[in-house]
């Protein structure tokens, strides 16, 4: 995008289980995943670690931490207290409530981020999403499908961390999440891993190539080609 629009972030997927990227502006974009047992998580792991530039945003949540979680890099830990007075205080992009935890997208830390110039990766849900869109119109939400709902379930009790209660709990909220589907820019299917974190990296490449965001980036070589050249119309 242009220097004098606002910086955009890229929405993800959500939906049975995996991650999404999304959309930069000029200085940075972001991007939304969302759903359980889909592989996003996975994904988005993945792609952390190979695409320069990308950076994932760390929720605040009331959820208590999973084995293994570290605060402050898997999610920000806090109770519901602290995170009401910060929804007060109107310090979240976007907070939703899921599945009697509350999820929220810190406003400070994504904005700071995307005015470095950085790919911002919201894991996020629809009810997150649908506040992000109209905030930070250029960005790409993606939806990650699993490739089947044997293969969701498979993966759901593959993770061995939840009990009989929570992964029922896990695919009803997974069923809620694909109800929305069609409200995401791209549609990934996570079948064959390598693919989907391909299909991922292709369409944050593609986003990083809009000629709004180009432009910016290229200033110098389109003034040089363009000199003296009279503007179109
Ligand atoms: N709206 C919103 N949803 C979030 C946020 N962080 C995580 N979520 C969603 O909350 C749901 C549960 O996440 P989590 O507790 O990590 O469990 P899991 O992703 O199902 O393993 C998922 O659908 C996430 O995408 C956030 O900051 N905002
Ligand atoms: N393409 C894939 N093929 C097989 N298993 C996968 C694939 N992608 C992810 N998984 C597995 O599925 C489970 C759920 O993945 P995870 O990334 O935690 O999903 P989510 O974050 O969407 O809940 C994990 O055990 C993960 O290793």
């Amino acid at each position: 995008m242009s220097s004098d629009r606002p910086p955009s972030p890229q929405a993800a997927p959500s939906g049975s289980g995996a991650g999404q990227p999304r959309d930069a502006g000029p200085r940075g974009g972001g991007d939304d995943v969302e759903g359980p047992g889909a592989g996003k998580t996975s994904l988005v792991r993945t792609l952390l670690e190979t695409v320069p530039g990308l950076e994932l945003s760390v929720s605040h949540t009331t959820r208590a931490p999973r084995p293994g979680e570290v605060d402050g890099v898997d999610y920000h830990f806090t109770d519901e207290a602290r995170f009401t007075a910060l929804v007060d205080q109107g310090r979240f992009l976007e907070h939703a409530r899921v599945f009697g935890n509350l999820y929220g997208t810190s406003r400070d830390a994504v904005e700071a981020r995307l005015a470095a110039g950085a790919d911002v990766i919201l894991e996020i849900d629809w009810q997150g999403a649908q506040q992000v869109r109209p905030l930070l119109p250029e960005a790409v939400s993606v939806f990650i499908l699993p490739p089947s709902r044997a293969e969701l379930q498979r993966r759901l009790r593959g993770r061995g961390q939840d009990d009989e209660a929570t992964l029922a709990r896990r695919t009803e909220e997974a069923a809620a999440e694909l109800a929305h589907y069609a409200e995401y820019d791209y549609l990934v299917v996570n079948d064959d891993f390598e693919r989907a974190r391909a299909d991922l990296e292709a369409l944050i490449r593609s986003q990083r190539l809009r000629r709004a965001r180009q432009e910016h980036a290229l200033r110098g070589i389109l003034d040089e080609l363009l000199e003296g050249t009279p503007s179109p119309g």
